[in-house]
């Protein structure tokens, strides 16, 4: 179902060209994260999913084009604390910092909400244990960042962005390292901030059928442009897949849970059903 009037745009991205020196990588995009509703961002490689991300927190800043949050107000105009505590970005390849305590990075997520001195966060020890429970990392409360395997420490990340607590969730390729049980957590935590939090969230995404569970909108980039946007079952076509891969892609429903489902065709199944036998 498309956004209706009681999903509020909480970002709103209009026009967005973001370059590197003189390279201009993304062209002219708009896309609306509204709350409570996830929006997937996929394409190939190098297509701009990470750069626009990072424009929406102005970590790149975009050298044209508009983005405002809530209420219109633009991301340039705030400061960075006021930034961090209306979005919050999940990005990909953070460093682990050495001698730091997985609680201690967590707790980091709560800066924006403390004052000058360090205090005045009443409720920050509560959102802290909070969000360690829901990604599972109490138990590594104690540990060092630096000692821990990729799968845990991206666990420890979202808890930290968690901590932040805010209206928008931004997720760069956040399964990344994920065995397959925390994926599948990861997604549904996601999708339950969404759905009783009312969080607005844009994730990027290379596995298209995560994408078709989770999303609401699909944004599919190609070469730094909006190649399709909209509802799942619009953008998720073997047509607008099979484009902007440059791959044969077969689109069809899983019987059981009814989502769309996509398989990429590679050349030895055309050699196997030919017999051929290169
Ligand atoms: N720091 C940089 N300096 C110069 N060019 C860059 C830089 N970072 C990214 N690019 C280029 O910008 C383009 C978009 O990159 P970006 O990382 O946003 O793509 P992506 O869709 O997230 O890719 P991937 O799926 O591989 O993570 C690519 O051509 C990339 O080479």
């Amino acid at each position: 179902m498309p956004p209706t009037a009681a999903h509020r745009v909480e970002l709103d991205a209009s026009g967005v060209s973001v370059a590197y020196q003189r390279t201009r990588v993304v062209h002219d995009v708009s896309v609306q994260l509204h709350a409570g509703r996830v929006t997937a961002l996929i394409g190939p490689n190098g297509s701009g999913k990470s750069t626009l991300l990072r424009a929406f927190t102005r970590l790149h800043p975009p050298e044209s084009g508009h983005v405002t949050l809530r209420d219109a107000e633009p991301v340039s105009a705030l400061s960075p604390r006021n930034l961090a505590r209306r979005l919050t970005l999940l990005s990909q390849n953070r460093q682990a910092p050495g001698g730091v305590t997985v609680r201690e990075v967590v707790e980091y997520g709560r800066h924006p909400h403390r004052g000058r001195w360090g205090g005045g966060d009443a409720d920050g020890a509560a959102v802290v244990d909070r969000v360690m429970t829901l990604t599972g990392v109490a138990p590594l409360a104690e540990r060092a960042v630096d000692t821990l395997s990729g799968g845990q420490l991206q666990r420890v990340w979202l808890a930290s962005c968690l901590a932040q607590d805010t209206r928008v969730l931004l997720l760069d390729e956040p399964t990344t390292f994920l065995d397959l049980r925390y994926q599948v957590e990861l997604l549904d935590i996601v999708r339950d901030l969404a759905d009783d939090h009312g969080i607005a969230v844009g994730v990027v995404l290379h596995d298209l059928d995560q994408a078709a569970a989770l999303a609401d909108e699909v944004v599919l980039l190609v070469a730094g442009r909006v190649h399709a946007y909209g509802p799942v079952d619009e953008v998720l076509t073997a047509d607008h897949l099979t484009t902007a891969y440059e791959i044969p892609v077969d689109v069809d429903r899983d019987p059981h849970t009814g989502h769309l489902r996509t398989r990429a065709r590679a050349r030895h199944h055309h050699r196997t059903l030919t017999g051929d036998p290169r």
